[in-house]
């Protein structure tokens, strides 16, 4: 649904995007990963509008974004940007107001918002007396305001105690699950394992692998099996056609020269004896990304 095709971008002569290109679909929610520096924010304010790219398309439903559908986009900016001397209920009731909803409209919603994200008893302090985790709910309630058709969220999870981020997982997920598209930034590798439906890493300015998590585990999966039998794994040695990389006691790690071997091997084990766990090893997300970054 929104679709970003060949954005390029540079900064005084140094090209930060290469021809990003990435589609972030209805109702699931797409990490958006990259080291420090890897153009996360420019790609999303280029989304947004708030910076145009040099070359490429931002296409929302088939079109060219154009102001008209950018309006309806949500949007937690890096910089965040509300007002630290106002009160939460006051902000959202004029970002609302400003959105096009009525006086009584804008309270019901900015109140409505607040309170389904546990804020009812605070919407009257100054955004600053607020803890960070609560600031942060109060951030993503002004991108929720106009009710979007697509959010975008810059390191929405930053900061966060582990009970707030399964607080703000779950207004992600709630998002999401009414057909927004949701695209958020994070480093928290673990954390966008856990909660994405769909993964972009961008590094040296184009995008160096996407597709769901479990695909992008699949993928990079080699042949390497792990296992626990029921006593000394050694004999593992004796198998034709199979690698032994280190075996523990019971517990052995085994290279085969493809996966189509796995039930000779698991056959062979079984008559042997107990078989507690025989599992392949898949890359972690983070290896991932340490390979396709590097
Ligand atoms: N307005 C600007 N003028 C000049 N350079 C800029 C501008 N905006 C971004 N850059 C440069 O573009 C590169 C990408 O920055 P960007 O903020 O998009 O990265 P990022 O992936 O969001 O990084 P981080 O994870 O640290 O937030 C950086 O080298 C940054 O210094």
């Amino acid at each position: 649904m929104l679709e970003l095709d060949g954005i390029s971008r540079s900064f005084d002569g140094r090209r930060v995007l290469d021809g990003i290109s990435f589609n972030v679909e209805p109702g699931r929610l797409t990490g958006f990963v990259g080291s420090n520096g890897a153009g996360k924010t420019t790609t999303m304010r280029i989304v947004l509008g708030i910076l145009a790219p040099d070359a490429g398309t931002v296409i929302w439903k088939g079109r060219p974004a154009d102001h008209e559908a950018r309006r309806q986009f949500g949007y937690m900016p890096e910089e965040r940007g509300l007002y630290p001397k106002m009160n939460s209920l006051d902000q959202l009731v004029f970002l609302a107001r400003l959105h096009g909803l009525d006086a009584a409209g804008a309270r019901r919603k900015a109140v409505g918002l607040l309170e389904q994200l546990g804020l009812g008893e605070r919407m009257k302090d100054k955004l600053e007396s607020l803890s960070l985790g609560n600031q942060q709910r109060v951030q993503v309630a002004a991108a929720l305001i106009h009710d979007p058709v697509l959010l975008v969220l810059d390191e929405p999870f930053s900061g966060l105690d582990p009970v707030t981020v399964d607080t703000m997982t779950t207004i992600l997920r709630t998002t999401a699950a009414g057909g927004v598209p949701v695209l958020f930034s994070s480093h928290q590798l673990d954390l966008v394992e856990r909660i994405c439906d769909d993964l972009v890493i961008i590094a040296g300015g184009g995008v160096v692998a996407r597709g769901t998590v479990a695909e992008l585990r699949n993928e990079r999966a080699g042949a390497r099996y792990r296992l626990v039998l029921g006593d000394d794994a050694g004999w593992l040695r004796d198998l034709d056609g199979i690698e032994v990389l280190d075996v523990d006691g019971p517990r052995a790690l085994v290279e085969l020269p493809d996966v189509s071997h796995d039930q000779r091997l698991l056959t062979a084990a079984v008559q042997r004896g107990p078989v507690h766990e025989f599992s392949r090893v898949v890359p972690a997300l983070a290896d991932i990304y340490r390979e396709v970054s590097k």
